[in-house]
């Protein structure tokens, strides 16, 4: 991997060109527009190398790609082509590098990789839909660009406040984004999601801009890990920028309905006032809950949402979780370790996953 860092791309597009030569009935399992495409394949290579020596993490990170790989219509006899062009690929971009003993080695390891994807998709197929579709039953444009859509998915969707899936939209096939759950599980079975339309943002400007009640869209399966340790009743500090809050709000309703007297103390920044568009039901939530305490931070230069939190506290007790654009997650990362909250109480989704989500 390190020998091909600095022409990853070529690699990729090498890789993806390779694949629709030599097997094109697998093109159409990919999206019109491959941008994103080949970015993932190479993130989820860089993630596999990154974990090689650290199998419960690797291992629990392939197998939740064989189960995402289900909506894809991925079927097992398609992971040998591609990893016969991955290996083309690799090869062909590092001839130095690469001999026999180099690709015994990648031949083992990819093998290893798609078998724990492929067992991993066969024990999902037996308990849950390669993927859900979802009916659009309201759909609150909240500002000029941010949109609250609440969906009812045909079928039973189990998941866990704080966690996310994928969602497809029907103007742009096959091309997925992810979405936070916006409220916890409900008793009636429905979904929100909170969506603000970005600058070339196919599937957000469409969500916000042309999804109406009764579209379609399809969910993949629930993901994350962002969730609440209900094992310990230490305080809850969370920090929500722009629709970073979504997940929170969904966060604090479980807090809620484990009825634990918990502290939660949520920061919600924002660039503007106008942009605090869920503000009036986090302080609905407050009025109800007397263990909760929100505040809402405007952008004020050079103070952002991470610094705000120093004015408060202490919080080195407190389990701290973060959602937002990824550069309040690391500078909010960093500003929760130095004043105590150790990294293993520090939650968030990845990073690289929410680049790719733009
Ligand atoms: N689970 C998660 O982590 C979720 C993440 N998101 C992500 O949140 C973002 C939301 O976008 P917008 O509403 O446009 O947010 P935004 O760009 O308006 O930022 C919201 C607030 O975050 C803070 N912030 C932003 N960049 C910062 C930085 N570099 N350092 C410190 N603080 C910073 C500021 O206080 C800002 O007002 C998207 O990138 C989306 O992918 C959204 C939902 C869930």
């Amino acid at each position: 991997m390190a020998g091909i860092a600095d022409v990853a791309d070529q690699v990729t597009s090498y890789f993806y060109a390779l694949l629709f030569v030599r097997h094109p009935h697998l093109r159409p399992l990919f999206p019109a527009a491959m941008d994103a495409q080949r970015d993932r394949l190479l993130k989820a290579l860089l993630t596999a190398a990154e974990h090689i020596d650290n199998t419960p993490v690797l291992v629990d990170y392939l197998q939740n790609l064989g189960r995402g790989h289900r909506k894809y219509g991925t079927r097992p006899e398609h992971y040998p082509a591609v990893g016969e062009c991955l290996i083309g690929a690799l090869s062909k971009y590092t001839p130095g590098a690469w001999d026999a003993e180099t690709e015994a080695a990648w031949v083992r390891t990819y093998t290893k990789i798609s078998q724990v994807m492929i067992d991993a998709a066969a024990a999902d197929e037996l308990r849950a839909p390669a993927w859900w579709f979802a009916e659009i039953v309201s759909h609150d444009l909240r500002t000029r660009d941010v949109a609250v859509v609440t969906v009812r998915p045909d079928q039973p969707y189990p998941f866990v406040a704080g966690q996310y899936t994928s969602v497809e939209t029907p103007w742009w096939p096959r091309i997925w984004r992810h979405y936070s759950f916006a409220s916890a599980p409900r008793s009636d079975g429905l979904l929100s999601f909170h969506v603000k339309a970005l600058p070339a943002g196919w599937v957000s400007g469409a969500l916000v801009h042309r999804a109406r009640p009764g579209d379609i869209i399809r969910l993949g399966p629930p993901t994350g890990s962002m969730t609440v340790d209900h094992t310990t009743d230490r305080g809850l500090l969370c920090l929500g920028g722009g629709t970073g809050i979504a997940p929170i709000k969904a966060l604090v309703e479980d807090v809620a309905e484990h009825g634990a007297q918990r502290s939660v103390d949520v920061f919600y920044g924002a660039r503007t006032d106008h942009d605090l568009y869920d503000l009036d039901t986090m302080l609905r939530l407050q009025q109800s809950h007397p263990w909760l305490s929100v505040r809402a931070i405007v952008d004020r230069q050079p103070r952002r949402l991470p610094d705000a939190i120093r004015e408060y506290g202490p919080w080195h007790e407190y389990d701290a979780y973060l959602s937002g654009p990824p550069g309040m997650i690391r500078s909010g990362v960093d500003t929760l370790r130095s004043i105590g909250i150790p990294s293993e109480r520090i939650r968030h989704d990845s990073v690289e996953e929410l680049v790719l989500a733009q």
